[in-house]
């Protein structure tokens, strides 16, 4: 049985893993850690072989740092991470011969949606990002929306601006924030978990990519193949769609 320890224990992410991990068959609940534990002790003595990440953006590159450097592999949900981190995660992660997977969202119809929504901007390449997440989310754009963008500038290199920049009434861009020329735009609203649409416009058309999460457990199954399939790698492996 593989040992597990949630980092994270008392979040609303953290709980739905621990549960999880307790209902299969292959992985044993080795510890649970939330804010203000040793982290590093816990791992040490619960002998956990890989600890489940997700806290706050804040606590992201330290917290990967202390489970590399207490021998455990690392399955990192939290969002946050810079260009920078990874480079960082990758070069400490192969040095301590340690897997550190991180991916911005575990729902496979999320992945999907982000490969999808690649491809499109290729044939279409008028692109904004519209994404809705309950109102207790302490980031934004969402880590899934950044990497979407990003997905979608790798594939096309720049997709099209705007015909015109109109003019902002507001001080607060109400266009959206910018990764390239995507426009990316943020709701924080109750009643939403997390959803995102991917719209792509065209002369006289629009395809619209929509992905709805509506609870928890749609992560679940990613973060637990996540578990099973990083042992015995060494490095940064960034997106779940690497393992799929
Ligand atoms: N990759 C994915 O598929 C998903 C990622 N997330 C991300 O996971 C993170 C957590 O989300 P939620 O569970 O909704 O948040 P939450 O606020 O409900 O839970 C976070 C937990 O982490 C704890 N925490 C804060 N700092 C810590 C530290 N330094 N060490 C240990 N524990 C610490 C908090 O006390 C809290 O219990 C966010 O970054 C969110 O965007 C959320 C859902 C899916
Ligand atoms: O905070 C959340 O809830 C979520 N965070 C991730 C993100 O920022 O993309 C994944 C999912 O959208 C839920």
């Amino acid at each position: 049985m593989l040992k597990i320890l949630v980092n994270g224990a008392k979040g609303k992410m953290g709980q739905t893993v621990v549960a999880a991990v307790q209902a299969d068959a292959e992985l044993e609940l080795a510890g649970q850690t939330d804010a203000g534990d040793d982290l590093a002790a816990a791992i040490k003595k619960s002998g956990a072989q890989i600890v489940v990440d997700f806290t706050q953006p804040s606590a992201r590159l330290a917290n990967v740092r202390t489970i590399i450097s207490s021998g455990a592999d690392a399955v990192v949900g939290t969002t946050g991470f810079t260009e920078e981190d990874l480079k960082i995660i990758d070069a400490e992660s192969k040095k301590l011969k340690r897997a550190v997977l991180i991916a911005p969202n575990f729902a496979i119809g999320a992945v999907l949606m982000m490969q999808f929504a690649a491809q499109a901007a290729k044939y279409l390449p008028s692109v904004e990002i519209v994404e809705y997440h309950h109102d207790h989310k302490a980031d934004a754009p969402s880590g899934t929306a950044l990497k979407t963008a990003q997905l979608i500038n790798e594939a096309v290199g720049q997709t099209a601006p705007p015909a015109v920049e109109s003019k902002e009434f507001l001080p607060e861009r109400s266009q959206g924030a910018r990764l390239g020329n995507i426009r990316i735009h943020a709701v924080r609203l109750p009643g939403f978990v997390a959803t995102q649409e991917v719209m792509l416009g065209a002369l006289g058309q629009r395809l619209v990519l929509r992905h709805e999460t509506i609870n928890r457990e749609s992560f679940m199954p990613g973060v637990l193949l996540a578990c099973k399939k990083i042992g015995g790698k060494a490095g940064l492996i960034y997106g779940l769609e690497k393992i799929l």
